[in-house]
This record gives C-alpha cells, structure tokens and sequence, in this order.
C-alpha cells in the first residue's frame, strides 16, 4: 500500500484560492527521524500546505506524499499519520477518555490506549474530565493525543504550541524530540522562529505561499554576518577610504553611524586611521536568527531603527549606501540575496532557495557543511533502515 519509509515528500505543491495562491510550487521532504520546523508569518499557505498533504485540500497542481503515497492511499492513514490541525471538535460533554475511545475504536485500536496516549502527553489525571472545561494548552494536549492514538510513524501539527504555558512548551519540545529520535517522522508548523527554534532540526520557511529557506537551521544561523557600525569624524571620508580598499557594503544607520558588511571592526579603524579619519566609536553587531528570519518572510529589514537604502549605484552619485545583508526588497525573486563578490554584496544565506523549482526538490540532509549553494539541494536516496509502521517503541504502540 506504501512503502513504509516514513519520509513526506512535497513536490511543486500549488493551491490557488480564486484569485489568491495561497501555495506556489513548494517542495520539500521531511525524512523519518527528525523534527522539521514548517515556518512562516500568517496567512502564508502553512495550513493550507498541510491540508493538501492531508488530503483535505485537493491542490491545484503537485503533489503532496507520505510514505510514496497521497494520502488518501494510505489504507488505514491513522495508522500511518498522525495530524492535528487544529485543537477544537470535541465534544463539549464527553470525557478526554471517551473522546479517545471513540476515536480508537473508529481506527481500531485497542481502549486502552486511550490510557496510554493520555499518559503520553501529560493528561494522565485529566482523562475523567470533559473536554469543554479545558483550557487551551489542555485541548492542545488532547488534540495531540488523539493524533497518537495510532501510534503513527509520520506526525503533523498545525501550531501545536498555540495556548500551551511556557512549561508546556518545553514539554512538546521534549517529546516531539524524543519522538523524532524514535525514528518517526515529525512536520510541526510555527509561524514563530523562537518557538520551535530548539527543536527543529531542519526548517521550511515560506512566505507568500513560496519557499523562502529550506535546510539545517544551524546552516541559517551560520550564514548571519556580522556588521561594523562606525562612527567617524569625516563619514565621506571614511566612505572612500573603505571603497578605495575594496570594501564596499556601507550603509549609513539613522542615528549618523555608518554600518559596514563583511568585515572585522579592525579593518575598519585601520583604514579610517591611513586615511586620517578619526573614529569616535565602533561597534560589530551581529544580526539574530529572528531578524534573518523577518528578513525572509517579511521581505523587509527588521533591526530596530535602521533605515533601508537603495542598492549603491555602481559609480554613482554618493552612491556608498547599500541595503543592509539579507536584505529583500518587497516581492519575489528577493533582491537582497545576490552575488557576493563583483556586482553584488550579499551572497544568498545557506540554503536559500529561489521558489523551489518543479521536478528539482530541495533535500538537504540535517549537518549538511554551512554554505552549501542552493544548487546544491538533492533530493536524497532513502536512508538504511527505515522504521516500519508500527516499530520505533515510542508510546508502546496499539
Ligand atoms: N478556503 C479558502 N478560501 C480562500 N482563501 C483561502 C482559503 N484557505 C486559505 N486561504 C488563503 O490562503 C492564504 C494562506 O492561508 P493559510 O491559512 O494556508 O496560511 P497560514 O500560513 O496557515 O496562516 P496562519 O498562520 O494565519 O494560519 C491566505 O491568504 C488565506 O486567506
């Protein structure tokens, strides 16, 4: 019926809603043991992408599959995929326990583990209690565990740490870990980096309905570059100067300082100091994670109280501003991710990616080195040892 492998693969899914493409030839692959991070602001397909996966949605082009198969081919998919969409439709009146137990016998799986799953995420005291008197973080969890009933290889959550306390979320984080390291499948949506941040081990950060980044995070995190912010007693001065070596990502910051790309506060103060310029203050800043990230999915610069620049005109007017590193300006291709060296200043962070092209599906496996071109995204060979359904000792099974 499928092939068991646990791996869901996306291929050029596209969803248009009338006049609205909610999803634009996306493509990625989650592999079995690991936890992949499905990022994004509001309203930029996530739900909709799952949905297709889940058969809900019918897309209008590509495809979505789980274990070589759409889902609706899956024979018995609760078995196979556990999914929750979203905390809500449970009967206000009934038992958590007898909401599992309803769900159990629908995909026939023994009462007890309706015990089971309710131990396995935390609602172990709770099972007597109706689900209309829970709270949030308390529907999340019993979405969850009727998502786990099945003892699915593959899981796939919507926003699963909406409404959940911080200790919950550290919970989640806990146990989705540890589910993924079982050798099962796990696809979690987040529209906050930070959330998932610690869990994930790779990531799909889309944006209008397109790919933005797909791979490693640490591979994001190591593409952030360090910028000098200087200021100088001749800023034109110093400009030139900095040209006249060759280095040419300035720009100048509201508040009068000039920020230079790519370089190390050093080389800035030697060349303002051959050049007689005198430094009244020089700092290296580091972007976070968070700000590439708004980088990615807003298209806009998002450090607090710097402005945007048009890209320096080669030759031009006063022409040393340039957009800050891993700027985009609005729309799609972004244009902040150009060539390094020569023409352009900001090389595309590891694992950017322009749309995910139809029939060449990004794959870049977790641990892959920093810096891999996008170019260099395959999708990858099945790994040795694929868990079968129904193995893996996570949650004992049914
Ligand atoms: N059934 C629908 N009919 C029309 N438009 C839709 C439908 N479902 C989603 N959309 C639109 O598709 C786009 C993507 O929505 P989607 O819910 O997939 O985004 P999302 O990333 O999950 O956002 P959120 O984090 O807010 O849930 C939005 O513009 C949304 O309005």
């Amino acid at each position: 019926m499928h092939d068991g492998s646990g791996r869901i693969v996306v291929q050029g899914l596209t969803k248009q809603f009338g006049p609205v493409t909610a999803v634009q030839n996306l493509s990625f692959t989650v592999e079995p043991g690991s936890v992949t991070g499905f990022l994004g602001p509001n309203g930029a397909g996530k739900t909709t992408t799952l949905r297709m996966l889940l058969g809900l949605v019918t897309p209008t082009a590509g495809t979505g599959l789980i274990n070589g198969r759409p889902f609706h081919q899956l024979g018995n998919p609760a078995r196979v995929v556990g999914a929750v969409l979203e905390a809500q439709g449970f009967h206000a009146k009934r038992s958590a326990r007898d909401h599992l137990r309803v769900y159990a016998a629908a995909m026939g799986v023994p009462d007890q583990r309706a015990d089971q799953v309710l131990q396995l995420v935390g609602l172990g005291a709770a099972g007597d209690r109706k689900a209309g008197g829970f709270s949030l973080g308390m529907k999340q969890r019993l979405a969850l565990a009727t998502a786990l009933l099945g003892d699915p290889q593959v899981l796939v959550l919507d926003e699963p740490a909406n409404g959940l306390d911080p200790e919950g979320i550290a919970w989640l984080r806990q146990f989705l870990q540890s589910y993924a390291r079982s050798g099962r499948t796990v696809l979690v949506s987040s529209h906050l980096l930070a959330e998932v941040e610690q869990t994930v081990d790779q990531v799909v950060i889309v944006s209008r309905g397109q790919t933005m980044y797909y791979g490693p995070l640490d591979n994001l995190r190591q593409s952030q570059r360090s910028r000098v912010l200087v200021q100088p007693s001749d800023t034109g001065a110093l400009v030139t100067a900095l040209q006249a070596d060759g280095i040419t990502a300035i720009e100048q910051v509201p508040d009068g300082r000039i920020a230079v790309t790519g370089v190390e506060a050093k080389q800035v103060a030697d060349t303002a100091l051959k050049a007689g310029v005198s430094i009244y203050g020089i700092q290296e800043e580091k972007a976070d994670l968070e700000q590439l990230f708004f980088q990615l999915t807003n298209g806009q610069y998002a450090a607090p109280g710097v402005a945007q620049y048009p890209p320096q005109q080669p030759g031009g007017g006063s022409g040393y501003y340039a957009p800050p590193p891993g700027y985009q300006q609005p729309g799609y291709p972004p244009q902040g991710y150009q060539q390094q060296a020569g023409s352009g200043y900001y090389a595309p962070p590891p694992g950017y990616q322009q749309g995910a092209p139809q029939g060449t599906p990004p794959g870049t496996p977790p641990g892959t080195p920093p810096g891999t071109p996008p170019g260099g995204y395959q999708q990858q060979p099945p790994p040795p040892g694929q868990q079968q359904p129904g193995q893996g000792g996570f949650g004992g099974g049914a």
